[in-house]
């Protein structure tokens, strides 16, 4: 089922709270009197308002959500709260305004006390890093369903309970949203809640309110330096989620100077993992196989403890992205022997009972990760992976994860997004040129820059890097496609970087409908591949 009415997920039943207690409870002043007694949900977008709702008016970049207060109360909001700035503009809606200094500083408590999510909460994981956040959520997910535990599941590309999903729009909601979510988990008796956990969330006070069980690190790397000016500041940004306000224990992959200086700077208990068996680490990660469809690996922990399984997915660094996901449970009380028994692998701690596995099914984590390396070719022509990789170090790992499963040439297709840090395009350009054989540059969300000024700096970029280089320029994505096949042969690849699971380009403030994996299962339909 998917729940695609609304943009967030919200309780059923919410619960009716005393709005004259919200306010006293806060220490909040109101000018006006109420309309309503009782507050049942709270949102910060008009667009999001229920009946019943608290609309919280924020300074935005472009408006002032109190502007929009008329909109809320046409959709049933009960009150408006802002800053001193918001209550003439929320005025004229005649709704009572509720005044605090810094509403969003509010947001994550208040949306925990709306919503209760303080009552019994259920064993909450984040993860952060610059790549892998996503793939390593869907694998906890899939380990914990293996287990018998259903989880709740909130990333980049979906939010979901069971069946229920609906696509989204951030990495991480914002407070709003997640305690609403966390609410409608509960309803569904879910007990573990998995969130990706972007650095703006952190910096824009989104995940406020929660306290996580286990947070894991990724590792981080070039991107986003449009939001946050040197990598210092955009490390300062994940390193707080590793303080005890906001998480009981953490697990930090320390192949990267940024997961050993979390190590040194963090003020929770941690566990660390490398891929470098000389590494002093907790946990050691060593490949035992590659292959196109497939990564097996093996885990090392204290105590001698071990497992070997296999991810159905592409390179060393999902491997990297299972094992965090892995130690992760085993840092939330799970022992590592029933997690390889639920994967049906032999382990240590499992006295060497192996069982048998149903029949037709592949030993191993039993995940499907919409878009990240996904292979979305047949048995016959050249072998097409869509993926979300839209940074240098994302390019880097799944270029080289794919070199050493393939003997044929690699086609690498790619844009770079408009309106989201310039400063990685040209290593982005270099890295594709040096990596694969042929690249084909295209258009990847242009937003409000000029589409033909950013493929201009891949381009060159791509050329400075290797003169030899065949590159092609082809401007709509479609066509640029039908190009990357018109060059490969049989068991070449073609890797298209950037679009992933999305289901949208963007252009000048337009989402035009375009699936990278439509398109692309169509074209190979055309040349009668698929
Ligand atoms: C740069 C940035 O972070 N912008 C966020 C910000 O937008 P803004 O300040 O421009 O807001 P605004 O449009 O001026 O509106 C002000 C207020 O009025 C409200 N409003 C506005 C219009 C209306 O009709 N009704 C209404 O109520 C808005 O909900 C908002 O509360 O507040 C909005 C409401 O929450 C966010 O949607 C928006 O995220 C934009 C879409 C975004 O792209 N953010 C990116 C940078 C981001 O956060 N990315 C991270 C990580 C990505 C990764 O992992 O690679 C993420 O977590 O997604
Ligand atoms: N551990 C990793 N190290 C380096 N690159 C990775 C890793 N895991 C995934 N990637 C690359 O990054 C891309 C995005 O992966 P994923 O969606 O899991 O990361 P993310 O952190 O959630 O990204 P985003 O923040 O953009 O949502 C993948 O498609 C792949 O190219």
């Amino acid at each position: 089922m998917t729940d695609r009415g609304s943009s967030a997920l919200r309780p059923e039943h919410p619960i009716a709270r005393s709005l004259p207690h919200l306010v006293e409870d806060f220490g909040f002043d109101q000018v006006g009197t109420p309309v309503s007694e009782t507050v049942s949900g709270i949102t910060i977008s008009s667009r999001d308002v229920v009946p019943g709702d608290l609309y919280v008016g924020l300074k935005g970049k472009k408006f002032h959500g109190a502007s929009f207060a008329a909109a809320a109360r046409e959709a049933g909001a009960v009150a408006v709260l802002t800053d001193p700035e918001g209550v003439a503009l929320a005025a004229e809606a005649g709704l009572p305004v509720i005044v605090t200094p810094e509403p969003r500083l509010a947001l994550g408590e208040l949306a925990a006390w709306i919503y209760r999510t303080r009552e019994e909460p259920p064993t909450m994981f984040g993860v952060t890093g610059t790549n892998g956040k996503t793939s390593v959520a869907y694998i906890l997910e899939a380990i914990l369903r293996q287990l018998g535990i259903v989880a709740g599941l909130s990333t980049t590309a979906e939010r979901r309970i069971g069946d229920v999903t609906i696509v989204s729009k951030l990495t991480t909601p914002e407070a709003t949203e997640i305690h609403a979510m966390l609410a409608r988990m509960r309803e569904a008796h879910v007990r573990s809640v998995i969130l990706e956990v972007s650095a703006q969330a952190i910096t824009q006070h989104r995940v406020d309110g929660i306290v996580f069980d286990v947070v894991g690190f990724t590792n981080l790397t070039h991107d986003h330096l449009d939001d946050y000016e040197t990598m210092d500041v955009y490390f300062e940004a994940k390193r707080e989620l590793f303080q005890p306000d906001r998480a009981r224990r953490g697990v930090v992959i320390v192949d990267g100077p940024w997961g050993a200086r979390l190590v040194a700077e963090s003020r929770i208990p941690l566990t660390t993992i490398s891929t470098d068996v000389n590494a002093d680490a907790e946990w050691t990660l060593t490949i035992d196989e590659e292959t196109a469809d497939r990564t097996a690996f093996t885990l090392r922990g204290p105590e001698r403890r071990e497992l070997s399984t296999s991810v159905p997915l592409l390179g060393s660094h999902m491997a990297a992205n299972a094992a965090l996901a892995i130690v992760m449970l085993v840092e939330s009380g799970f022992d590592l022997g029933a997690i390889a028994h639920a994967l049906n692998e032999p382990s240590e701690d499992d006295e060497g009972h192996e069982r048998g596995l149903e029949e037709g099914r592949v030993a191993g984590i039993d995940v499907y990760i919409p878009g990240r390396a996904e292979k979305i070719s047949g048995e016959r022509g050249p072998v097409v992976y869509i993926d979300y990789g839209h940074s240098p170090d994302a390019f880097t790992s799944t270029l080289e994860s794919i070199r050493r499963v393939t003997d044929g040439r690699i086609i690498m297709l790619f844009g770079a997004d408009g309106d989201r840090d310039p400063s990685k395009r040209e290593e982005m350009g270099s890295i594709a040129a040096r990596l694969a054989d042929a690249v084909v540059i295209t258009d990847f969300h242009p937003r409000y820059e000029d589409p033909a000024a950013i493929r201009r700096v891949l381009l060159d970029a791509a050329r400075a890097a290797v003169p030899e280089r065949e590159i092609y320029e082809v401007a709509e994505p479609r066509a640029a496609f039908r190009k990357a096949l018109s060059i490969a042969g049989e068991g070449d690849v073609i890797l298209y970087a950037g679009p992933g699971h999305e289901n949208y380009h963007e252009v000048a403030g337009e989402r035009i409908p375009y699936s990278a994996r439509d398109d692309a299962r169509n074209a190979l339909h055309e040349h009668g591949w698929l």
